[in-house]
């Protein structure tokens, strides 16, 4: 493995302090000087030190080797430093174990990487994953849920579990009980991993895509958030030991190792040509801290002393870099193994009612990949991927999570982090137009992952345990609301190869001078202008330190006097810790009387219930019973009622049909006589309409004949009257004639002849007319009584009838 010198990297901002420490050091031989600088160094600057260094022209050396991967810088080479620069080589071969690599052609680099192309490198120098429409709208930030299961103390103390996972829908729901009603609050994620989630299945499916992302040049950023003790480390370390069994990672590797083991494993598949370097950095109560820093203290001193806090600065371009952080190049998987298991060792952790070890800081690691890729046409470009994997602090508030020894400041930070991150979410996703990132370190750091060009993914955890609802609660609405931060992903520019060689070219010249002046001016090895300048920030520095200095007097005051206070607070509040603890034993008891008491009634409400559902049925029934009886009993009085009144007229029947049956012999024998009576009447009356008939005949006979007679008579005196007529006419026109011959007195005669004659005829005429009436008198009462007869024929010949019909 690498020296790890406690130097840091120059940058413009520590350029006295690095005089200072090596001033501090009396660093007397120039060699030691050389490797300081050196060491110093970024990995690739370090890495054009390693070969033959010819301004002249261009040569391939490789800068390292390990099993998992070779890393090749193509460098200018210039023979006039080759010397200096081999002994600090072979120095730091030495240190590292490194053998000298063998060098590698230009062809299968070229080859190699199109091969990687081919395997989603892309050879576009602007390609980039993310659909067009994605990257202008922006890309949601991945949130996802990991629920861990009751730990072994949990599940013997029977802890209700009041969180259900479906991964299948990507929902949790958490049962909440308030005011002895059930409220169930239910929420959605892009991912959901229940207590019986394992360690592979996370990875693979939501942070794979992620690493293979950074491999295509983004920069993405994973974190852990969540209450104490609910598997934040574990999600990202991963449990146990990292050791390997037969090259395989254990079961419980969490997302760093099998994220780190992904990088390589494809890497090695694209034989692509790379550098990594990694860094792991601590912010603890808003100090940063580097966790690759070297550790050479010359005596014993407490934990917290050898953990020199280092600056955040502002980069210039709107982002922010670590002063001094120490940055490892790495070559294979078990390096970063190591360099892990050393960081995470010098984490600040602590025993807390929720977990025996519980992070009380947050971390960042991050690994740094520059891959060499070909253009089409030709051109060596370099990629650059960044992976942040942040673990956080746990989310709760500190009283409940028992931190002890006063811990306030360490609370209070942490909060004060947390709270900025928070602030930062409602403001990203209020779209505010201020975001407060710079209220605290870790959204400053941050700043990039929330809202920024980062791919982000936050695993959100928790504890199924009742006794932790609060904070899941608070954890799940934390989450939730992140689900809306949008980021605008983009793929790193891809630099020129000849640009980043002419970037190192620069950093070169710049320690070649500090080495020359190391050399040449013996205890200055910073050229002079820098030297005046970091002279006059020196000053700057001294003033400002007196400044805090005096800053801090004042606030030691206050502190003398706040720790009074805290001390009375401490006294006061460890009292009411104890009447809280006893308190909440109480409560507890309490509880689970009530638990026991609420169960019983419920059982008991129940059991009434049913027995209240059954009695009401019973009475339903009993009532619907008597109404049948009651029913059947007045049908049953109307059915004896109608069987009495049906006997009686059954019995009235009887003698009906007694008397009916009297009646009907009587009648019989009666009518038997009445037609044998009728027979006779109707055989006589036959008989009697026969002799009428005849009777009549001969009347009619006689009334014709005598008729006749009369008509023959009245013919014959018609006659004689027609006869005396025309003989009268002729006598009458014979006397005219007289007349006319004759006097007046013949006249008068004749006159008193006709009179006679009229007179008579008058006679004759009313004799006739009486005869004739006479027989029409006698017609007419011959017809009458004809008519009678008959009239009374038919009215007998009808009362037979009628008699005939009563008969029958
Ligand atoms: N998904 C899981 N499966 C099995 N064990 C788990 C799981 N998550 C957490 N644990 C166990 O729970 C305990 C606490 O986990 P861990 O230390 O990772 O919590 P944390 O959230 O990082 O807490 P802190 O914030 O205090 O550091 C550990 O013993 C760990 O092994």
């Amino acid at each position: 493995m690498y020296s790890t010198q406690h130097f840091h990297r120059p940058t413009p901002e520590d350029k006295s302090e690095v005089r200072t420490n090596i001033q501090h050091e009396e660093v007397k031989d120039k060699k030691i000087a050389e490797d300081a600088i050196l060491t110093r160094l970024p990995p690739a600057a370090r890495a054009l030190l390693f070969g033959t260094y010819p301004r002249s022209g261009i040569s391939l050396c490789r800068l390292g080797s390990s099993s998992s991967g070779r890393v090749w810088i193509e460098l200018p080479c210039c023979p006039s430093a080759c010397g200096t620069l081999e002994s600090v080589k072979s120095k730091m071969d030495k240190r590292s174990g490194l053998t000298s690599p063998s060098p590698k052609s230009t062809d299968k680099s070229g080859k190699d990487l199109r091969s990687g192309e081919a395997n989603g490198g892309g050879g576009n120098t602007n390609s980039n994953s993310i659909p067009k429409g994605d990257k202008e709208k922006g890309v949601n930030v991945q949130v996802i849920l990991r629920c861990r299961p009751l730990s072994d103390e949990e599940t013997k103390s029977n802890t209700p579990v009041v969180i259900s996972c479906n991964e299948r829908r990507r929902e949790v729901a958490a049962t909440q009980i308030i005011a002895s009603k059930q409220i169930d609050r239910t929420f959605a994620f892009d991912k959901v991993f229940g207590p019986s989630s394992k360690q592979k299945d996370l990875f693979e499916q939501s942070i794979s895509p992620i690493v293979n992302e950074v491999l295509e040049g983004y920069n993405c950023t994973i974190f852990a958030y969540g209450q104490t003790g609910t598997g934040k480390t574990y999600t990202m370390e991963g449990g146990g030991t990292r050791k390997t069994k037969n090259g395989e990672l254990p079961t419980d590797a969490g997302v760093i190792p099998r994220a780190v083991r992904q990088i390589f494993d494809i890497l090695e598949a694209q034989c692509a040509e790379y550098s990594m370097k990694v860094t792991f950095l601590e912010l603890y109560n808003e100090e940063i801290t580097d966790l690759l820093a070297p550790e050479e203290p010359k005596f014993p001193v407490p934990e917290d002393k050898t953990k020199k806090p280092i600056a955040l600065m502002e980069d210039g371009k709107g982002g922010v870099f670590v002063r001094g952080l120490e940055e490892e190049v790495v070559y294979s998987a078990g390096e970063i193994y190591k360099i892990l298991d050393k960081g995470s060792a010098k984490r600040r952790t602590a025993e807390t009612l929720l977990n025996k070890q519980s992070s009380r800081s947050h971390s960042i690691f991050s690994i740094t990949i520059h891959i060499k890729e070909l253009t089409h046409e030709g051109e060596e470009m370099i990629k650059i991927g960044k992976l942040n994997l942040v673990d956080l602090a746990g989310s709760e508030n500190i009283s409940r999570s028992g931190a002890r020894d006063g811990r306030a400041r360490e609370a209070g930070e942490i909060n004060k982090s947390l709270l900025t991150l928070g602030r930062v979410i409602n403001a990203l996703v209020e779209h505010s137009g201020h975001v407060p990132y710079r209220d605290s370190k870790l959204t400053r750091l941050l700043r990039d992952s929330l809202g920024g060009k980062t791919k982000t993914c936050i695993i959100a955890t928790i504890s199924p345990s009742v006794y932790c609802l609060e904070e899941t609660l608070s954890t799940l609405d934390y989450a939730h609301r992140a689900k809306n931060i949008k980021n605008k992903p983009e793929v790193n520019q891809k630099m020129m190869k000849s640009a980043v060689i002419k970037d190192l070219y620069s950093e070169i010249d710049r320690l070649k001078h500090e080495v020359f002046a190391a050399r040449e001016k013996n205890g200055i090895y910073i050229p002079r202008d820098r030297y005046l300048q970091e002279e006059a920030e020196k000053k700057a520095m001294t003033e400002k330190i007196e400044r805090l200095g005096a800053d801090l007097e004042t606030r030691d005051k206050q502190l003398v006097e706040l720790k009074e206070l805290y001390d009375a607070e401490q006294l006061l509040s460890a009292e009411l810790g104890e009447k809280l603890e006893k308190t909440q034993k109480d409560l507890e008891d309490a509880r689970n009387v009530l638990c026991g008491l609420e169960e019983k009634y419920n059982e008991a409400k129940s059991t009434i219930k049913e027995k209240e559902y059954v009695i009401f049925n019973l009475l339903k029934s009993e009532k619907s019973l008597v109404d049948c009886a009651y029913n059947l009993r007045v049908e049953l009085e109307n059915a004896a009622a109608d069987v009495s009144g049906l006997f009686s007229k059954i019995e009235r029947k009887d003698k009906i049909e007694d008397g009916n049956r009297s009646l009907v012999q009587r009648f019989r024998s009666q009518l038997t006589h009445q037609l044998d009576a009728l027979h006779k009447t109707v055989s006589t009356s036959v008989m009697q309409q026969e002799d009428h008939l005849k009777e009549m005949e001969d009347d009619m006979q006689s009334f014709v004949s005598s008729k006749d007679e009369a008509v023959q008579g009245l013919r014959e005196s018609v006659q004689k009257l027609k006869l005396l007529q025309g003989s009268g006419i002729t006598a009458l026109d014979n006397l005219a004639c007289e007349i006319d011959t004759n006097s007046q007195t013949t006249f008068e005669r004749l006159n008193s002849q006709v009179q006679s004659h009229t007179s008579s005829l008058e006679k004759c005429f009313g004799g006739i007319a009486s005869e004739a009436d006479n027989l029409l008198n006698e017609l007419q009462c011959s017809l009458s009584k004809q008519e009678e007869r008959l009239v009374q024929f038919a009215k007998k010949q009808r009362e037979v009838r009628i008699m005939l019909k009563q008969k029958h």
